[in-house]
């Protein structure tokens, strides 16, 4: 069964527990869902089923223990590592071990639980006895009294007491930092809302303060569970460990960095209640590709297939000062598996930038007007015999840039990709609510900026709940939109969401973008949908980039046309 979800630098990486080893790998179903989702799961579990909240909360104390145990175990392989002592068996901890084989090697251990007033605290409770019952030393700081605690967490603390297992009172009881080796942060969960206050506040202030691993139970306190967006303060952890099901805001930034390593455990709620939700996103894995999308990752091609089989893709894209922009898209479009690609580029342009990719058709157009309503005409005319228009990247900004993007807007009967300096026109011309809606499929490839343009808002609102505004963009104006940036969010115009996880930050890098549209309209020629062409495109994008950076000395050093050498 697959279980676990590890969030490693860039990317949400899959544990597989099957017993074929403890491979890292971007396979298996993932969703998401949101916190309200979550409570209703709970409460369904709870009140429809007649399963406890307490067996919840026990699963959830013990997934979390175990967890922390595998930390303390994997540090001390680490330090052996780097002191040159040899290597250390690294132990696999399928279940929650009762009791270590090598007790000695937990009992320098002293972890401290942040317990809330929540059902969150409960589950750190749990943990502690667990915790104490593997050999760890566990203190427990309340952030609340006795009086103020949800039924489930005050049962918790009741049984910790009978234990004597210690605990204190923040703001009561004085408390040295310095005797612990880490801390479980079960302040706040999905009940949470708005910038932490009080008691719970100054805690997180002063946990973050002592420089030590921080476990979360959930979620950590201070990131919004829906969208990733940071309240203050906010838990800076080493790990996550998800409780039930991936919540949204584990997948974005900058939530997604306040969480660190995310692990997904099963808590006990039925397979056949999860089911019933319809999550509100997917990671996009070999298998949602399969599944949800019906994409064969393995791109196989048929063995009779000829070059028309595979569909021809128009670029209109390129200017004197922006002309590697159109050879980034058209080559890449080549590379992503499309027939044949035409490069529709100014007149003047052509002469420089002949022979540079010799597959490539090239289409000179506009005469000495270059960009311009003439020019429309004449990308309209040539996508009579192509399969797709990509058009925006490299074309800058020139007179009569509404009516050349809206005449292909509108006499497009074709697959459209709308990217770069498109989009910005698109914006300026009114937006999308102004122009009518395209028959054919249509996407929108906007990273942060061009989005805050399109959207009609600051970057900063963008990102701050990037797949709330991607699902209602989409939704509204029946399109297929790519916001980018890592993690880049597609989203379908039937609302559904899919997040990308592969890619690296050397993609940071300037014709990175072009190189997408290429992809994505190179899929698209080849007869994937809007949905298929946008998710499978940033997927294999960030898989190429990946690939390239492993090629170099370092990330930073990455090019865009490396991308393309990859695919
Ligand atoms: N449901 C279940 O049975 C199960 C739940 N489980 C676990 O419980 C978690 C959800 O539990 P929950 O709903 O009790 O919410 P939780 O986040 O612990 O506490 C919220 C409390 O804090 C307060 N508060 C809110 N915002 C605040 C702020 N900014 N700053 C300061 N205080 C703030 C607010 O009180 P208020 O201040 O509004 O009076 C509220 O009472 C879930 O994430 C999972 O870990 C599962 O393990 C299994 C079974
Ligand atoms: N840190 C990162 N991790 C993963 N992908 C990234 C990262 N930074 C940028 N990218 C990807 O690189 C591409 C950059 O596109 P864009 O900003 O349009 O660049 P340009 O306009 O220069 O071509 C996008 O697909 C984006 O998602
Ligand atoms: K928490």
């Amino acid at each position: 069964m697959i279980d676990k979800v590890r969030n490693m630098g860039n990317g949400l990486h899959v544990e597989d527990r099957s017993g074929k080893g403890n491979r890292s790998r971007r396979r298996g179903v993932l969703q998401f869902i949101s916190s309200a989702q979550m409570r209703t799961l709970d409460e369904q579990t709870i009140q429809e089923i007649g399963l406890p909240a307490a067996v919840l909360i026990e699963n959830a104390g013990r997934a979390i223990a175990a967890e922390v145990v595998r930390f303390c175990l994997d540090q001390k392989v680490h330090k052996v590592n780097r002191g040159g002592q040899g290597r250390l068996q690294r132990r696999i901890w399928d279940e929650y071990p009762n009791g270590v084989s090598n007790p000695n090697s937990l009992e320098l251990e002293h972890w401290l639980v942040l317990v809330g007033k929540g059902n969150n605290g409960a589950d750190g409770i749990a943990a502690a006895r667990y915790l104490v019952d593997s050999g760890l030393c566990v203190t427990l700081l309340y952030a609340t009294s006795e009086q103020e605690m949800s039924i489930e967490t005050l049962a918790q603390a009741a049984i910790a007491q009978k234990l004597g297992i210690p605990s204190k009172l923040y703001g009561r009881d004085d408390l040295a930092y310095g005797q612990f080796t880490g801390i479980i942060d079960a302040l706040l969960g999905t009940g949470s809302r708005g910038n932490p206050r009080g008691n719970v506040a100054e805690m997180i202030d002063q946990a973050n303060l002592t420089g030590l691993p921080i476990m979360c139970a959930d979620i950590p306190s201070g990131v919004d569970a829906d969208t990733g967006a940071l309240y203050h303060p906010c838990i800076q952890a080493r790990v996550t460990l998800c409780l039930g099901v991936l919540k949204a805001g584990l997948t974005q930034y900058p939530g997604a960095h306040a969480a660190g390593t995310v692990v997904v455990r099963s808590i006990g709620i039925p397979a056949k209640l999860a089911a019933n939700v319809k999550p509100a996103g997917f990671v996009l894995t070999d298998e949602i590709l399969e599944r949800e999308l019906g994409v064969d990752p393995a791109r196989l091609r048929d063995s009779d297939g000829h070059k028309g089989t595979y569909g021809h893709v128009l670029v209109a894209a390129g200017s004197s000062t922006m002309s590697g922009a159109g050879l980034l898209a058209s080559k890449a479009a080549l590379r992503a598996g499309c027939g044949l690609a035409t490069w529709a580029l100014p007149e003047a342009l052509a002469p420089h930038v002949a022979g540079a990719v010799p597959e490539l058709m090239l289409a000179p157009v506009g005469g000495s007007m270059g960009w311009g309503a003439a020019a429309a005409h004449e990308v309209l005319r040539l996508l009579e015999t192509r399969d797709v228009l990509a058009v925006g990247p490299g074309l800058g900004r020139f007179e009569e840039e509404g009516a050349f993007l809206r005449a292909l807007w509108e006499g497009a009967p074709r697959p459209l990709v709308v990217d770069a300096d498109a989009l910005n026109i698109l914006a300026a011309a009114g937006g999308l609510a102004a122009w009518k809606r395209r028959e054919s499929a249509t996407i929108l490839t906007p990273h942060p900026g061009e989005m805050a343009r399109l959207a009609g808002v600051s970057t900063a609102e963008v990102q701050r709940d990037r797949l709330g505004l991607a699902r209602a963009f989409a939704l509204e104006h029946g399109i297929t939109l790519v916001l980018k940036g890592s993690r880049t969010v597609v989203a379908a115009p039937d609302g559904r969401i899919f997040v990308n996880t592969t890619g690296t930050p050397g993609m940071a890098t300037g014709g990175a973008g072009d190189v997408l549209t290429g992809i994505i309209a190179g899929q698209l020629a080849q007869g994937l949908s809007a949905e298929q062409a946008a998710a499978f495109g940033v997927h294999l994008h960030g898989l190429a980039g990946e690939r390239a950076a492993a090629l170099r000395n370092s990330p930073a050093s990455l090019l865009a046309g490396d991308i393309i050498e990859q695919l």
